[in-house]
């Protein structure tokens, strides 16, 4: 059974794929329980990121995309005019899965543009998808590593470094973006440990990003969310690193909700406040961050805590997944190729000129 994994795999594998479809590590169940679920379908492939399953913006870029091969090898089409209208839906139905990361229409993008260009015939085309998807993938990977050895040169010996939600290995193609960063550091010997918020309602920090780090065994403490500001105003926190799901071009950022009220008490307490983040995550179509969709979530996922209801029956929530930081309270925005400093609309499309 052939599989079709990156050369640079990392030892944390959210994805894994082979000539019998997708493997999923089920992010649901961790910490508790290490379960793959496996798919077939781009239908169950759309569901599984909607449910996340997966999450994270590259990993979900990069599960988009196989997705769309899993529903290429299975078009049945006329001619190749008709094989390329089918693959267009299935793509922009895939698309639909989570709006807010834009990783996940950018990599289905790619891959629709790469068939469209392709000169070969109908088979043939799935085989360019597939190797394209890889592609994405292993960039992926070495995009994360490029970014942490270049963030890590931010991060002084012996910090406290706060991180929100989960940037590693498990939200990406592999090694982390954030935690891509802080997993640098370390590797370069600098004696940091990890404060993880552990982000409510899913508790990214605490279940996800608290199970990488000690898997490779960097010193972690989960916090309440709420403490963050006293732990700033303290002095226990010299630098704050996060992900992000969508960069604008002016620099402002959607990342996991509670990034935005990080981001102004770090300001307020002269903390260093980064975002890691791979050019598939900068948009240069969108202007500022009010543009970005951000994604509203089922309010049971607040409501309820450990599978028990925390709040009266009768009482609703409200339950926004990611909210916009100003590119104002960004001190850097890291990335494979530099680190970008305002002004970030310069800096980020400077990424992108040949
Ligand atoms: C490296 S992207 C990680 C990014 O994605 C997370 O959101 P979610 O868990 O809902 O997919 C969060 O915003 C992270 O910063």
């Amino acid at each position: 059974m052939p599989e079709y994994l990156p050369p640079n795999l990392d030892i944390i594998r959210p994805i894994l794929w082979d000539s019998r479809g997708l493997r999923l590590l089920d992010q649901r169940l961790l910490p508790w329980r290490e379960k793959y679920l496996r798919l077939r379908t781009p239908r169950e492939v759309k569901k599984a990121i909607k449910d996340m399953v997966v999450r994270g913006a590259p990993a979900i870029g990069i599960t988009g995309a196989i997705g769309l091969v899993l529903g290429a090898e299975k078009i049945k089409a006329r001619s190749k005019r008709d094989f390329l209208a089918k693959l267009k839906r299935i793509g922009e139905s895939l698309k639909k899965a989570r709006p807010t990361a834009v990783n996940l229409s950018w990599a289905i993008d790619r891959l629709l543009q790469k068939a469209n260009e392709a000169d070969v015939s109908q088979d043939e085309i799935v085989e360019v998808l597939r190797a394209e998807a890889l592609k994405i993938w292993e960039e992926d990977i070495e995009a994360n590593k490029a970014m942490g050895r270049l963030g890590a040169e931010l991060i002084p010996d012996e910090a406290t470094i706060l991180t929100h939600c989960n940037a590693g290995a498990l939200a990406t193609g592999g090694y982390g973006t954030a935690i891509g960063v802080i997993r640098a550091a370390h590797e370069a010997g600098k004696k940091i440990k990890v404060l993880a918020d552990e982000t409510r309602p899913w508790l990214q920090g605490a279940r996800l990003t608290a199970w990488e780090l000690k898997k490779v065994d960097i010193p972690v403490e989960v916090i309440p969310d709420v403490a963050a500001g006293f732990l700033m105003a303290q002095g226990k926190i010299q630098v704050i690193v996060v992900g992000a799901d969508r960069i604008a071009v002016n620099g402002d950022v959607a990342n996991k909700i509670g990034t935005y009220s990080l981001a102004v008490l770090a300001k307020e307490n002269n903390i260093p406040f980064y975002v890691a983040a791979p050019l598939s995550t900068i948009d240069l179509a969108t202007p500022g961050g009010q543009e970005i969709p951000i994604e509203w979530r089922d309010p049971k996922e607040v409501l309820c805590c450990a599978k028990r209801r925390i709040a009266p029956k009768g009482v609703s929530a409200l339950n926004p997944a990611f909210d916009i930081t100003p590119s104002p309270y960004i001190s850097a925005i890291i990335t494979e190729k530099s680190v970008v400093r305002a002004p970030y609309t310069k800096g980020l499309k400077s990424l992108f000129e040949v």
